[in-house]
């Protein structure tokens, strides 16, 4: 896979649309795209991502645990609940979801109409957000900017949530807003307002977590206080053929936790569990939950980072709300004393991670054994050593 690095590349998609003029904005080309009745062949994915394996069986709805955090914060008998449904989801799908998390429903929905209203708005106005080249923050159209085959059938829009200690002041996503103009400072105050909530719910998630791993409710909580977030809404809009493209491809969340807000009832995301693509259905007022990839590392592999996608619709248009949870930007990902004596994965920051991420390596199915790789090249037997990063068979490092 061969990342684009600028809107230049953004040609090739304009080939796929027939020729024309090379149009510098690859998003203004996608949403183009979008409204033809085939879908485009940056967008067709492989047979294997899309289609579900011959041999799963129909196996149906992943039946994941809802933790009641409320509970389990309340009492020792809640707590070895929690406990108990956490440690059976993570050693094996990394799949639950959340009640009794205290966020108002009202804030839920003011999130989630946010997005809509974002993504409702004219090419121009959206453009004004477009991502920053090799960052994560801002508006993508099919991340069109950055790749050019299997493209996901979405839009974007990522920013960044800074949770320093509670003493500070932190306005960092109001402010992100305030940059984009005064028409953007609604969406400023009530994703601020959201991202603050998302943090006191992973704060819980953490304490049980840390319970059930051993090492006690304070140990995780204190490496993610000073937290460096990612607040990303999806956009899903309805697709002529579904059953070729994706919304979101098969990959593991490198970040540490993701708390998913999933609109209404329309279903998307599904696991992979025991070969078979399981759909997740949303519960009302209940947040999804899942270990990512920096957390698996954090606990030397025993809890999971597990493959997840989402799949689009002919006629339904689909939103979500994914926060991912991610330690300070500079802080070792290390599992504590203790955690196996052969430790699967190096040391590295959530800095390097990212930015791997961003620049290096589409995020896919195997990114962590990739950024491990990465930074510890295997020894060569006697060969000169690699010149740079190491790059897997089928992506390339930026241009
Ligand atoms: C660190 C991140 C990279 C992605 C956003 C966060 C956590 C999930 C990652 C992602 C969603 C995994 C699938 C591929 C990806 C490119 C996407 O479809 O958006 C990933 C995100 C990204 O690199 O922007
Ligand atoms: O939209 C969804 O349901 C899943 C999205 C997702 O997995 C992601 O953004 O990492
Ligand atoms: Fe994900």
């Amino acid at each position: 896979m061969v990342y684009i690095s600028n809107a230049q590349d953004a040609s090739k998609l304009v080939a796929a649309k027939g020729g024309g003029e090379a149009d510098d904005d690859a998003a203004a080309v996608v949403l183009d795209l979008w409204q033809q009745p085939k879908i485009p062949a940056p967008f067709v994915w492989p047979r294997a991502d899309v289609a579900l394996p011959a041999s799963s069986p129909p196996t149906g709805e992943l039946d994941v645990p809802v933790v009641d955090l409320a509970a389990a914060l309340r009492d020792a008998a809640g707590m070895r609940r929690a406990v108990a449904q956490v440690a059976a989801a993570c050693t094996s799908h990394g799949f639950f979801q959340v009640s009794g998390h205290g966020v108002p429903p009202s804030l839920a929905r003011a999130a989630l109409d946010g997005a809509a209203g974002f993504f409702r708005l004219p090419p121009a106005a959206k453009q004004r957000a477009r991502r920053a080249p090799g960052t994560v923050t801002g508006y993508t159209a099919a991340h069109a900017d950055r790749f050019v085959s299997n493209l996901p059938w979405k839009e974007t829009l990522s920013f960044g949530h800074s949770h320093a200690n509670a003493a500070s002041n932190n306005s960092s996503v109001a402010d992100y807003f305030s940059t984009l103009g005064d028409d953007f400072k609604h969406l400023g105050e009530v994703y601020q307002e959201y991202c603050e909530a998302m943090e006191e719910v992973t704060k819980a998630i953490m304490a049980v977590l840390g319970e059930s791993l051993g090492v006690g409710g304070g140990y995780y909580r204190e490496f993610f206080e000073d937290s460096s977030s990612i607040m990303r809404c999806n956009y899903y809009p309805p697709c002529p053929e579904p059953e070729r493209t994706l919304g979101t491809g098969p990959h593991c969340d490198p970040s540490a936790l993701t708390v998913l807000l999933q609109d209404g009832d329309v279903d998307g995301l599904q696991v992979l569990v025991a070969g078979a693509w399981r759909p997740v259905r949303p519960l009302p007022g209940a947040f999804v939950v899942n270990i990512g990839d920096t957390f698996m590392a954090l606990t030397n592999g025993r809890y999971k980072s597990c493959l997840h996608r989402a799949v689009v619709h002919q006629e339904q248009e689909r939103r979500s709300l994914a926060f991912f949870l991610c330690p300070r930007e500079d802080r070792v990902v290390r599992p504590p004393a203790g955690a196996g004596e052969r430790r699967l994965y190096p040391d590295f920051t959530w800095a390097d991670f990212m930015r791997f991420t961003q620049r290096q390596y589409r995020a896919d199915t195997r990114t962590l054994d990739a950024f491990a790789r990465w930074l510890r090249p295997p020894a060569c037997s006697g060969a000169a050593p690699a010149a740079g990063p190491p790059t897997t068979a089928t992506q390339a490092a930026t241009v």
